[in-house]
C-alpha cells in the first residue's frame, strides 16, 4: 500500500460512531441537508427507510431539511410507500424533461440535483436491509466538522445473502472483482476507498454541481474517480457504517453492471490523459477485511509476466523440427 494511502486512511477514516447526533445538529448551522433515495420497484423497503430517517432525523432532531425518492419509473408502488412514510417524491423523466430521457441509477441521481434544495446530499439505496439513520449521520459528520471535505463514501461489511443466509464478506461482487483491481491498477491512491462502489455516500452541493454524472451503474465509479480529479485525494473521507445487507442482483445482472463499470473506467482513463502514455501500471492491489476496531488490509503483488511463442524457444523449435507429423 502506498505511504500516501496509508495516510490517508489514518487521517481520513471514521466510524458513525464518531458522529452523533446532537453534535451534528450543533455543527450544521444554516446548512440544508438533503437526503435523496434513487428508487425503482423498492417498494417493499423504501417506506421503511423513509420512516427511520423521518423519525430519528427530522422529528426528533432537525437535521435533515428534506427527504426525497427519485421514482426512477419503478412499476409498483413505490412512489406511494415513499410518500406515504413522508418523502417527497419526483419521477426521474419530470425532472428537467427538456434534457432528454437518460436511464439507470446515474440519471437518478443527477436529476436529485435538480429536486433538492440541501447544500449537503446524502445519497441512500432504497434495497436496504436492516438501515438506520447511523448511516446518515455517518455520512454527514466529516463535511460537517471539516470544510476541507467535499465527499464522504460509506463503508460497511457487506454480506451475501441469498435464500436468507448471509455469506459473510460474498457481497460487493462487482467491487471486488471488477472495480477494486481497476482502481488498484490505475489510481493506486484511491485504493484505501475500502466501498468505492457503494450506495451510500454524500457530497457538497458545491461540489457534486460541476461535476459530470455517468448514467446507469457508472454512477459510484464516476464520481470517485472525478472527485478525486477535482479535488484530491483529501477531499475525500470515509466512515464505516457497520454492516449493508440489500437485494441482490443476478450474476447476469452483475456482468452488465460491469460492463458499465469498466466503460467508466475506460473513458476517465482517456479523459484524464492517463491513457497515453499509460504509465507503467501499479501491480499493488490492497483488499479489506473486518478486523476488531476496524479493518485488516491486505495488499498482494497480482503482477503478471509472459512467455513468448513457444515457437522461439530454440529447445522447442529444434525438438519439434524432428517430431514427425507435427505438421
Ligand atoms: O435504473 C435504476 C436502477 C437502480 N436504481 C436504484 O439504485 C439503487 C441501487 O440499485 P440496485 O439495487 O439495482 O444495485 P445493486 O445494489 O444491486 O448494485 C436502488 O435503490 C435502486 O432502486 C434506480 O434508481 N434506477
Ligand atoms: O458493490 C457491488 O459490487 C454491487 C453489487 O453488490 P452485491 O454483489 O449484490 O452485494 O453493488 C453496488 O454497485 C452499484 C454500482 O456502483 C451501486 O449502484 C450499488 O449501490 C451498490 O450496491
Amino acid at each position: 500500500m502506498l505511504p500516501e494511502v496509508a495516510s490517508w486512511l489514518r487521517r481520513r477514516t471514521s466510524t458513525a460512531g464518531d458522529w452523533p447526533p446532537h453534535a451534528l445538529l450543533a455543527a450544521k448551522g444554516a446548512a440544508r441537508i438533503s437526503v435523496v433515495l434513487p428508487a425503482r420497484d423498492e417498494e417493499a423497503t423504501v417506506g421503511a427507510i423513509v420512516a427511520a430517517i423521518r423519525a430519528d432525523l427530522v422529528e426528533r432532531i432537525p437535521l435533515v431539511d428534506e427527504i426525497v425518492v427519485v421514482d426512477s419509473r419503478s412499476t409498483d408502488r413505490t412512489a406511494a410507500v415513499a410518500a406515504a412514510a413522508g418523502a417527497g417524491v419526483v419521477a426521474q423523466d419530470a425532472v428537467l424533461p427538456g434534457h432528454g430521457r437518460m436511464s439507470g441509477k446515474g440519471e437518478a441521481l443527477w436529476k436529485s440535483l435538480a429536486a433538492t434544495s440541501g447544500d449537503l446530499l446524502v445519497f441512500v439505496d432504497a434495497d436496504l436491509r436492516g438501515f438506520t439513520s447511523s448511516y446518515v449521520t455517518g455520512l454527514l459528520g466529516p463535511l460537517l466538522a471539516d470544510p476541507s471535505v467535499g465527499y464522504v463514501k460509506g463503508c460497511y461489511d457487506r454480506p451475501l445473502v441469498e435464500g436468507g443466509r448471509p455469506v459473510e464478506g460474498g457481497g460487493g461482487r462487482v467491487t471486488e472483482l471488477v472495480a477494486r483491481p481497476l482502481i488498484n491498477l490505475h489510481w493506486p491512491l484511491l485504493a484505501g476507498v475500502m466501498q468505492p462502489l457503494g450506495g451510500e455516500y454524500a457530497g457538497r452541493r458545491a461540489l457534486l454541481e460541476r461535476l459530470p454524472f455517468v448514467t446507469g451503474y457508472g454512477v459510484e465509479l464516476g464520481l470517485l474517480l472525478d472527485v478525486f480529479q477535482d479535488s484530491g485525494l483529501d477531499a475525500i473521507a470515509q466512515v464505516d457504517l457497520g454492516r449493508r445487507v440489500h437485494a441482490h442482483q443476478s450474476t447476469e445482472a452483475l456482468g452488465e453492471m460491469s460492463g458499465q463499470i469498466m466503460l467508466t473506467a475506460w473513458s476517465r482513463l482517456e479523459r484524464h490523459g492517463r491513457m497515453v502514455p499509460l504509465g507503467a501500471p501499479s501491480t499493488a492491489l490492497t483488499q479489506f477485511r473486518r478486523a476488531p476496531g476496524g479493518h485488516d488490509t491486505r495488499t498482494s503483488d497480482v503482477g503478471v509476466g509472459e512467455r513468448p511463442p513457444m515457437i522461439e524457444v530454440p529447445a522447442y523449435a529444434a525438438a519439434r523440427s524432428f517430431t514427425p507429423g507435427r505438421g
